[in-house]
């Protein structure tokens, strides 16, 4: 073949390079994670998140605002509930006033064609840090799935375009389904986390929201009863095909750079978006590196993005999403 073939006249040049890319990023592609507090005028940094902040209302509308003139057009909303509207039954989460429905309607006036979807599971609101309801030691997956249902027709009523159940229970795809048909929500849509793995990585989001699990006697100290062992790959085809069952719309894999290779079996086994949520240990890795001058924020950045959509993400959940728009120049 040498030398009729040199690989390397397709990297000569920028232009060339440009030419045959397979694997490109969009404002399009991205999925704004945002986290909503309480109060007036509060934009607070998260410590362990440099230049990500939890906003107040006020602040959450200028934002997506913000995001929309940006060309960003979907966010994940988050609430960090007070600790004295904890329980263990999540409760507050079904307040049709609640911190999470004054949430959507603010997105959906300030920006009424801005995509809303609304984390669904009961860690924010459960005075044990967990996603679903404790009891002697375990967390109840049916009992948790009703109120997830519950849950997502009140996100529905306040204008949520889609729901996202991030608690890994068993069966509450199809109970989120078919409580939404039967209240009539037949246009909302659910996208599942279904691959979610016990992750290390989730600890600054934890620190977003005071949502960690407790240390209190029979209180489980992680959640791997119910998030997925990382050692395994099998399991995460069974689990998204069941989800896709179930009735969900957009599936997806949680973390991201360490489960690419998931993503990418996903990818070839099932027919609808995928989503890819890059969690916020993966973000505070690089920012702490970059901060330290040890790598370079951007290039590491676009490397890390690019990767996750070449691996078959159609959609990118991401903190970097204006970071992102800000390369665009
Ligand atoms: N339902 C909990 C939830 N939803 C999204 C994240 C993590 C997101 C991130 O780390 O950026 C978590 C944390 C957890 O499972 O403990
Ligand atoms: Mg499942």
């Amino acid at each position: 073949m040498y030398p009729l073939i040199r690989n390397r006249r397709l990297r000569a040049s920028e232009s060339i390079r440009r030419l045959v890319r397979e694997t490109t990023l969009a404002p399009d592609d991205f999925l704004v994670p945002l986290f909503v507090t309480e109060g007036k005028g509060i934009k607070e940094e998260i410590p362990s998140m440099p230049n990500y902040f939890r906003l107040s209302l006020d602040h959450l509308e200028k934002e997506v605002k913000e995001l929309w003139k940006m060309g960003l057009c979907s966010v994940l909303l988050f609430v960090k509930v007070d600790d004295k509207l904890k329980d263990n039954k999540g409760t507050e989460a079904l307040n049709p006033n609640g911190l999470m429905q004054r949430a959507i309607k603010t997105v959906k006036n300030a920006c009424p064609q801005m995509l809303v979807m609304t984390d669904v599971a009961l860690d924010p609101f459960s005075s044990y840090g967990h996603d679903g309801i404790v009891a002697e030691g375990q967390i109840l997956n049916d009992e948790t799935a009703e109120v997830l249902a519950e849950m997502s027709v009140s996100h529905a009523k306040a204008g949520a375009d889609f729901v996202a159940p991030s608690d890994m229970m068993d069966g509450r795809i199809l109970t989120i389904r078919e409580t939404l048909e039967d209240e009539g929500f037949i246009n909302t849509g659910i996208m599942a986390y279904s691959a979610k793995y016990a992750s290390a990585l989730y600890g600054p989001f934890r620190d977003a929201l005071d949502s960690a699990p407790v240390d209190i006697a029979n209180v489980p100290k992680d959640k791997k009863t119910y998030q997925m062992d990382y050692a395994n790959r099998y399991e995460a085809i069974k689990e998204t095909q069941m989800d896709i069952d179930e009735g969900a719309d957009i599936v997806m894999v949680k973390p991201g750079l360490c489960y690419l290779d998931i993503v990418r079996e996903i990818k070839n086994e099932v027919e609808v978006p995928i989503a890819v949520y890059q969690v916020s240990g993966e973000y505070a890795m690089v920012k702490a590196a970059a901060e330290k001058g040890w790598l370079d924020h951007d290039a590491v950045m676009l490397e890390q993005l690019t990767a996750i959509k070449r691996a078959g993400a159609d959609i990118i959940a991401s903190y970097f999403a204006k970071d992102f728009i800000r390369t665009l120049g």
